[in-house]
């Protein structure tokens, strides 16, 4: 297993609130997503400005470069950490804050798609690719601390196009109100009125 850090050096901006203090059924964002990783990975850790006021035995690990670089940002502080851990993993899993449904077995699929030449394993639902939600490897740590450090920075999928990357597709999750994707992404207040739904009637 891996070890897995949730991002959480947003702004939320959109939400008008630290994402991962939103309650959300009763539990903030960040348990959800801790909730749903259990079982999947070795540790778990927090990438925030902010140590969360939250009673979470997580990890608290800040950006390592300053200015709200975006996500890679969150990604590389992540290789940080995981390359300083006593067992050397050789991938890190990220996922997002903001993304309650994601799927319960995300890090062995993720990880499944490692053959061959493939560096980088990130999530694909109903086609659309979630490149914050990967597996990346320790190794370039360096490679993207120079690319944020380069004129295109702040794009993950710039980033990605640079390494062998497998898109991994999940399915949707039933519902009885229908399918939901499982990298929802709770962006706003509208976004979290629907997520209430969604948990109410997720089997
Ligand atoms: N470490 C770090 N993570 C970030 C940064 N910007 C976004 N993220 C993370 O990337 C993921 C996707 O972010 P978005 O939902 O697009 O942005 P956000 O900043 O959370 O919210 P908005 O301000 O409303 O766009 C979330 O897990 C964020 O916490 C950043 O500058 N640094
Ligand atoms: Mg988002």
């Amino acid at each position: 297993m891996f070890p897995a850090v949730i991002l959480a050096g947003g702004q939320s901006r959109r939400m008008g609130q630290d994402k991962a203090t939103v309650t959300l059924a009763g539990a903030p964002l960040l348990r959800h997503v801790a909730h749903r990783l259990s079982g999947q990975t070795s540790r778990l850790a927090i990438n925030a400005p902010a140590s969360p006021q939250l009673d979470a035995p997580f990890h608290h690990l800040p950006d390592t470069l300053e200015g709200f670089l975006g996500p890679l940002a969150g990604i590389l502080a992540a290789m940080r950490f995981a390359a300083h851990l006593p067992d050397q993993p050789s991938h890190v899993l990220t996922t997002a804050i903001d993304t309650p449904f994601i799927p319960l077995d995300l890090a062995p699929r993720l990880s499944g798609a490692l053959t061959g030449d493939t560096a980088i394993s990130v999530a694909s639902s109903l086609g659309a690719m979630h490149p914050v939600c990967g597996l990346w490897p320790v190794r370039l740590a360096d490679d993207l601390e120079a690319f944020l450090h380069s004129p295109e920075k702040a794009r993950v999928k710039t980033f990605l196009s640079r390494h062998n990357t497998a898109a991994v597709e999940f399915p949707t999750l039933m519902t009885t109100a229908g399918p939901l994707d499982p990298f929802f992404n709770v962006n706003t207040r509208e976004d979290l009125e629907l997520a209430e739904r969604y948990m109410e009637i997720l089997p």
